[in-house]
């Protein structure tokens, strides 16, 4: 008989919201014992992950799961890249973007399944400024929102959201020079984002058309924009559309330089990091191992949760309308924006 595969969960206690103890007790009765040997290591601190992983790929051990978020992800893949082993995901974080653009089921037991049906494949990774990521990375507003989160104390999709709503008023686009492989370009830019991946997470599709494995980085710029055009960037973000917009440039490059007038915050898979005034970011082409679902089992429905926050937030009811009906939905959706950001 083969020898059983070994596998090492590793799991974030923090992160996101789901009960992880449960999560263990679907791991030891969905996963296929026949096939895989298995041990549990929890997290006690920020960089523990890495530290475990590292251990793992050492011993060869054959797939390292991650039960997090991008964050506890991108501290196992780092650990992991050109390694023989293999990065697992259950997904239990608050944005999920890697998983979600893997069509790794959300839930905990199609997750299970698939670390059971061991599909590898090898996928690109990002570096900025000498710092892996997986997914996304960028400087500008998300940089300057990951660190208000990273802040707030509280974690999730409301707080996220409440965060960008109030802190997008205040914050001054900054110019920046991009040099990439034809040339210099400038902009003013309220973000800069540098995708792997095609999602920040939660299905906010900032670079809709990024792939894992084609061994380029997909640069989305965000222009200066007022606040009537948030409904429609917000629609097309998590519609797969940003790039029809106006304010969006987008470029597709293997490495880029960004030079800042100033050093500042930037962030890689959500985290904030601050670096120097100039961040180099590059694509390596397959560097990581990963188990994923040939394709998914079903296409997603639109992803009317995030929709669903989004305008509780303002008091709207999601946009379920045929294409005819949006334009008109946008413009009232507009007016409310506008009434209850100037209420706080
Ligand atoms: N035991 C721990 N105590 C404190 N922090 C931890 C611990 N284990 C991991 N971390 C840190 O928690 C951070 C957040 O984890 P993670 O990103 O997985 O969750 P999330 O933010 O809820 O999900 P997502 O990134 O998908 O939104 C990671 O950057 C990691 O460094």
């Amino acid at each position: 008989m083969d020898k059983k595969k070994r596998m090492t969960f590793i799991v974030n206690p923090i992160s996101g919201t789901h009960n992880k103890e449960a999560i263990l007790r679907l791991i030891d009765e969905l996963l296929d014992h026949n096939k895989f040997d298995y041990e549990v290591r929890k997290t006690e601190y920020a960089g523990h992950a890495s530290e475990i992983a590292a251990r793992a790929a050492e011993e060869g051990v054959d797939t390292v799961v991650a039960i997090g978020g991008d964050g506890t992800i991108n501290e196992i893949g780092r650990s992991l890249i050109h390694t023989s082993s293999c990065l697992g995901i259950i997904p239990c974080g608050s944005g999920n973007g890697l998983a979600r653009h893997l069509h790794i089921p959300m839930d905990p037991k199609g997750a299970i399944h698939v670390l059971n049906d061991d599909l590898r494949k090898t996928i690109d990774y990002g570096i900025i400024d000498g710092h892996p990521f997986f997914c996304t990375c960028g400087v500008g507003f998300d940089a300057f929102v990951s660190l208000k989160f990273a802040d707030s104390g509280r974690r999730g999709l409301l707080t996220y959201l409440e965060n960008t709503l109030h802190e997008s008023l205040n914050y001054r686009p900054e110019t920046y020079e991009i040099e990439n492989s034809a040339g210099t370009v400038h902009y003013k830019a309220f973000l800069i984002a540098c995708a792997n991946a095609s999602q920040y997470g939660n299905n906010a599709y900032i670079a809709p058309h990024a792939s894992l494995t084609d061994g380029m980085m997909d640069i989305t710029v965000l222009e200066p924009f007022t606040v009537l055009d948030v409904p429609t960037l917000a629609f097309q973000l998590f519609n797969r559309m940003l790039d029809q917009n106006s304010r969006i440039k987008t470029m597709k490059d293997k490495c880029i330089i960004i030079h800042r007038t100033k050093e500042g915050v930037f962030h890689f898979d959500g985290d904030p990091q601050m670096g120097g005034k100039d961040l180099k970011v590059e694509i390596v082409h397959q560097g990581l191992n990963v188990i994923a679902p040939v394709r998914p089992k079903r296409i997603a429905p639109p992803p009317l949760n995030v929709l669903q926050h989004f305008t509780d937030f303002i008091e709207r009811r999601p946009i379920t309308a045929t294409i005819a009906d949006k334009h008109k939905q946008l413009l009232m959706l507009n007016q409310q924006i506008l009434r209850r950001l100037s209420k706080k």
